[in-house]
């Protein structure tokens, strides 16, 4: 992975009409099974990540036996089917204030992420309710040192309530193989029920994003938006998931595939 990560590249997008460049490098990786639901994505999980996978499989599944499920979330076992690798290269190389894109994850996702190489901070803070804080007071940041090998899992509603990310640092210790470096791997679930074919597309014919509602009277809710903002610079697309629909369309479009076949 250490030899591999030379390799990631830097995502660019768009950020309020500005042209962004990832402060960090990254690569997709994709598990053989995803291969048979039509992913153009080439990379599949190398052996050793393979094995990463069932470790940390395990492992969360174990702890979901005592852990409240959500209605929304995964049921049964929960299965990593994609991972994101980022690299940072030195400790000014970072991944900004985020949560994580629930679009093909579906709501309530689990993420299981593999720290490797340098020791650097992980940040939390709560993100919910911030408008209606009449203090406005900068909700609490909590930091977290990953060490070399150290897992770390975002139970739901982690990425609904809090955002996440690795701050720069002006010192870090050398680790004696990854030197300054550090790969961290997230494992995920791309839910079927959330893929490309399920998700709605805007006006301008752009994929559209989930987003969860974090506050008010529609908390708890998600919704479609898009980000891409059409050839105008704005696309004001909205629509609610009904996650019941959601369910009956996609066991409807199953039962279609089954009959072709
Ligand atoms: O490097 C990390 O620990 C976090 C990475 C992350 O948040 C992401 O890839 O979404
Ligand atoms: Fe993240």
């Amino acid at each position: 992975m250490l030899k591999e990560s030379d390799s990631f590249t830097r995502n660019q997008g768009f950020l309020f009409g500005n042209l962004v460049t990832s402060p960090h490098t990254s690569k997709y990786y994709i598990s053989n099974e995803m291969k048979t639901k039509g992913s153009d994505c080439a990379c599949y999980f190398p052996p050793e990540m393979k094995q990463a996978k069932t470790i940390i499989m395990n492992i969360v599944n174990e702890q979901r036996k005592e852990r409240k499920i959500y209605e929304y979330e995964v049921q049964g076992d929960w299965n990593p089917n994609i991972a994101a690798v980022n690299c940072y290269a030195n400790s000014k190389e970072v991944v900004n204030w985020h949560s994580d894109k629930l679009t093909h994850l579906g709501p309530m996702p689990i993420i299981g992420s593999l720290s490797l190489g340098v020791t650097r901070q992980f940040r939390l803070r709560r993100f919910g309710n911030e408008e209606s804080n009449s203090n406005r007071q900068p909700s609490a940041i909590y930091s977290i040192p990953l060490k070399h090998n150290s897992l770390i899992i975002m139970w739901p509603p982690c990425q609904e309530h809090w955002k996440h990310e690795v701050c720069p640092q002006n010192s870090i210790d050398k680790h004696p193989i990854a030197g300054f470096k550090r790969i961290n791997i997230t494992f995920r679930q791309s839910r079927d029920e959330y893929g490309s074919e399920m998700t709605p597309t805007c006006h301008h014919g752009e994929q559209c994003m989930l987003k969860p509602v974090f506050n008010g009277r529609n908390m708890g809710r998600y919704f479609y938006s898009c980000n891409a903002g059409g050839p105008e610079g704005k696309c004001d697309f909205f629509e609610w998931l009904d996650i019941g629909k959601r369910k009956k369309e996609f066991e409807e479009k199953l039962k279609q595939r089954k009959s072709v076949n």
